[in-house]
Order: C-alpha cells, then sequence, then structure tokens
C-alpha cells in the first residue's frame, strides 16, 4: 500500500492510497478518514460506493461526511468505481460503461471476467487491507452510495448481510435489469442471458431475501434519472412483498447532484452509527 497523502481533518486524519489490488489485476486508489476516537480503540468502518464517472475522491471531496463522521467515530472509506488504466477495447467509449462504471459486480464475460471484478474487491479484499493497515473493526461494517453505488451497496449487502450490518443508498439505480444503464452494462459484464442478472439487482434479491436490518434510502424528486434509471418504486414494492423494512424517503426539488448527498447525509452516518454504534 502506498500513501499518497494524508491530512489533518476535524480531528482525524484524512488519506489518499494506492495499492496492488488482486480482484482486479489493477493499481486501486482508496481514501480513508480515520476518526479521533480510533486513537483509543478500532472502530467500526462506513464504506462509500460512488456513482458513473467518480473516484475515491469525489464522496471525500463533495459529501461533507468528515465532520459528523469524527463527532461519531465512524470511519469512512471510499474507493474507486472501477479498475483504470487496462485499455479494454471498448472500455472507455461511454461514460456509463467500462472505466468509472465497473457496477460493483464480478464480471463473467471476456475480457471483463478478468479485471472488473468490483464485487470481490469491496467485499473481501479492501476490507481485509483496510482492518489489517488501519485501526477498523472486522465486525461492525455499513455499506452506502450513490446512483451506481447505491445500487452496489443494496445488491452487496443483499448478497453478503454477514459481512455488512449497516445498509443505505442515495438515489441508488434500485432495479437495474429494467433501466438503460442497467441492461447496457449486464448486458456487457454478465451476457445477454437475463437470468443471470436477477442476482445482481436489488428488487430481485430483496424478494428472494430481503435484508435481516432496516435499510435507509433517499431519493430527489427533481432527479434527472429518477424516471428513466432509478425506479424507487419498485424497491418500495419489493420490500413490502418480502416484509423488508425499508425507509424510503422522497424529497422535493432535489436533483441527482452531491448537493442532495450533502443535505442528507448526516441522516445516513446517524442510521449506521444507530447500527455499527450499538453495544
Ligand atoms: N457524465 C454524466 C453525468 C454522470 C453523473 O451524473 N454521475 C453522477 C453519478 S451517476 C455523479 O455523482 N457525478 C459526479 C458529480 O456529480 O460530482 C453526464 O454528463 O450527464
Amino acid at each position: 500500500m502506498q500513501t499518497r497523502s494524508v491530512s489533518l481533518c476535524h480531528g482525524g486524519q484524512l488519506g489518499y492510497y494506492r495499492h496492488a489490488s488482486s480482484s482486479t489485476g489493477t493499481e486501486m486508489g482508496f481514501a480513508v478518514f480515520v476518526p479521533p476516537q480510533a486513537a483509543q480503540a478500532p472502530v467500526p468502518a462506513l464504506y462509500f460506493l460512488a456513482g458513473l464517472t467518480c473516484t475515491e475522491e469525489t464522496f471525500v471531496i463533495k459529501a461533507g461526511a468528515q465532520r459528523l463522521a469524527a463527532e461519531l467515530g465512524l470511519m469512512l472509506v471510499a474507493c474507486d468505481t472501477s479498475p483504470r488504466g487496462l485499455n479494454l477495447p471498448g472500455d472507455a467509449e461511454s461514460w456509463d460503461f467500462g472505466v468509472g462504471a465497473g457496477f460493483y459486480l464480478d464480471a463473467t464475460q471476456a475480457p471483463w471476467a478478468a479485471h472488473y471484478r468490483m464485487s470481490q474487491y469491496i467485499n473481501v479484499e479492501l476490507p481485509a487491507l483496510i482492518e489489517s493497515q488501519f485501526p477498523a473493526r472486522g465486525d461492525r461494517r455499513g455499506l452506502f452510495g450513490h446512483s451506481m453505488g447505491g445500487h452496489g451497496a443494496l445488491v452487496n449487502a443483499l448478497r453478503h448481510p454477514q459481512r455488512w450490518q449497516s445498509v443505505s443508498a442515495f438515489a441508488p439505480i434500485a432495479n437495474p435489469v429494467a433501466v438503460p444503464w442497467g441492461e447496457k452494462a449486464f448486458s456487457r459484464y454478465l451476457g445477454e442471458d437475463r437470468s443471470a442478472w436477477v442476482q445482481w439487482d436489488a428488487c430481485e434479491l430483496m424478494r428472494q431475501q430481503p435484508y435481516p436490518g432496516p435499510i435507509l434510502v433517499d431519493q430527489g424528486l427533481a432527479d434527472q434519472f429518477l424516471a428513466s434509471q432509478l425506479h424507487p418504486d419498485a424497491l418500495q414494492a419489493a420490500a413490502d412483498a418480502s416484509g423488508q423494512a425499508l425507509t424510503l424517503r422522497q424529497h422535493a426539488g432535489y436533483d441527482h447532484s452531491y448537493w442532495f448527498i450533502q443535505s442528507f447525509i448526516d441522516d445516513h452516518l446517524r442510521h449506521h452509527a444507530s447500527i455499527l454504534l450499538a453495544r
């Protein structure tokens, strides 16, 4: 692991790092905010998954999460949205597929399957690295994200509830099998057989087996992607059908941007803290 920079922030420490990832076969960047409480004892870590076109820097710079994380005693971890630097055919032709658009799944189709293994990365490799290099508890992890990363948080928590003790999402792509972003990515990463897609769709997974805890989702009603790509109504229907405890809050006037995230980030940190810091 290589340290790019470390800065004091709200009494804690914000660092940017790089490492050679065995999941992706590339160098991956990530950011960690260590709250001041970690000087006394290991703290819970809350992992953020960003949306299309973002990097590990986006959340750190734009969400405004560090102040309250420092107060609550939560570590924050932000990772990149895909492998980079591979130059696979077609990986840089569009902003919603390939570089910056890994969808937090494990691809099964060539040439993506060898490198686009973001689910393995966020579920296994990154927590192992974080818990060996930082004062993070291995028994209290939270997962949240935005848009493509909201999809990533929901599906990975639903698939691995034993790894993630809390989960929430901002404007998630809630039903990717039914929208253009999901269809484009899944048909290439997972192949044309749609039966393989359902294992990476939050609505489908929730109907099979609800997540064993409450889920918080915030959605802006002026979000430019709401009708075409996000489908929170499908998530609510899946929750109703499966008995999932879901708090879906819809906010008039808010769009898809980090101004929306910044406006509700405190509620998400408190949601995770209420679970991860409970005795
Ligand atoms: N590049 C796209 C927008 C992509 C986009 O909105 N990405 C969202 C996630 S889906 C984001 O968080 N962008 C980074 C930002 O707002 O800082 C466009 O030009 O329309």
